[in-house]
């Protein structure tokens, strides 16, 4: 695969970070990496297969796969300036912008441009994303080009395009939101006794380990609960609490605002 990444910001580069980290795995003979002013990208040019370049023509045109990280408001734009070297027997389109659809990429691009949308999260980086997939009929043919590369930077799961908005706010905000969480975890240690560090890994390791045992496990979270929740004891005290202040509520309210603001964008 000759893999171009059209606007390196945060997302583009974290998937950067995660293709070099597998670059065998996903079988990576060239990375182009653009963006308008590249001088944040020079640390890049030392690795071998990565070329940095704000010229978004020259990396479609040395590419057959073309990563999509720009802005929502910025994606027609570079889609026109590139549109006619898309070739649909040679390229493989696959964007990340939020909130646009599979119809609007397809207008602009020739008739039967394998078109992906894609929906990482940032912890791609890390070989760690949720990344959910959905495509038109000729890149439902490149399927597998997708999944070998977000297959090997985490979990992938199919969905229908309706679903992406809902996927945005649950995968890809999501980071920010669970985030959020550790940190107040992180907090209420530190006001109980704890140094920010020792706090901020008790945190993060417990939040690891709750994930950890509903994937080995496949159980439900109120399963795992049951099994904490001593009669009587401090752990349903404090989430009866935390449940009367609204915590459930709140995050739903929260996922829900998330989701309409999409449909804005
Ligand atoms: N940041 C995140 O965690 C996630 C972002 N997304 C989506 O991914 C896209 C990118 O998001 P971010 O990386 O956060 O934005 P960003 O603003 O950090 O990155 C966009 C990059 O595109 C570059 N750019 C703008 N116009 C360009 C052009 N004509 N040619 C080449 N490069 C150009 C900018 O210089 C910038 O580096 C957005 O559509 C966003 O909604 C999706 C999932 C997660
Ligand atoms: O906040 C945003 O709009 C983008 C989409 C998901 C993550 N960042």
């Amino acid at each position: 695969m000759k893999i171009a990444i059209i606007g390196v910001g945060n997302l583009g580069y974290s998937i950067a970070v995660g293709i070099l980290s597998q670059k065998k795995e996903i079988n990576c003979k060239s990375l182009y990496l653009t963006k308008r002013n590249i001088s944040s990208l020079s640390h890049f040019e030392k690795v071998s297969l990565v070329k940095t370049t704000n010229d978004n023509r020259r990396a479609v045109k040395y590419s057959n796969v073309i990563i999509l990280a720009v802005q929502p408001a910025q994606l027609m734009e570079v889609l026109e300036e590139v549109q006619d070297l898309i070739d649909p027997k040679k390229h493989t389109i696959i964007s990340v912008a939020t909130g646009r659809k599979i119809e609007e990429i397809e207008a602009v691009v020739k008739n039967g441009v394998p078109v992906i949308r894609c929906m990482p999260n940032t912890a791609i980086s890390v070989g760690q994303s949720m990344t959910c997939i959905s495509a038109n009929e000729a890149g439902k043919l490149n399927f597998h080009l997708a999944k070998s590369i977000f297959n090997a930077l985490g979990e992938t799961m199919c969905i229908e395009e309706r679903l992406m908005q809902a996927a945005t706010v649950i995968c890809a905000s999501g980071i920010a939101f669970w985030m959020r969480l550790i940190r107040a975890t992180t907090q209420g240690a530190v006001q109980l006794g704890f140094h920010s560090e020792e706090a901020q890994k008790l945190s993060m390791q417990t939040c690891l380990g709750a994930a950890s045992l509903l994937i080995d496990s496949q159980s439900h979270p109120e399963q795992e609960i049951d099994k904490v929740t001593t009669p009587s004891g401090c752990t349903i005290e404090g989430l009866n609490e935390m449940e009367h202040q609204g915590l459930s509520s709140s995050i739903i309210k929260g996922l829900v605002t998330s989701y309409e603001k999409i449909n804005q964008i």
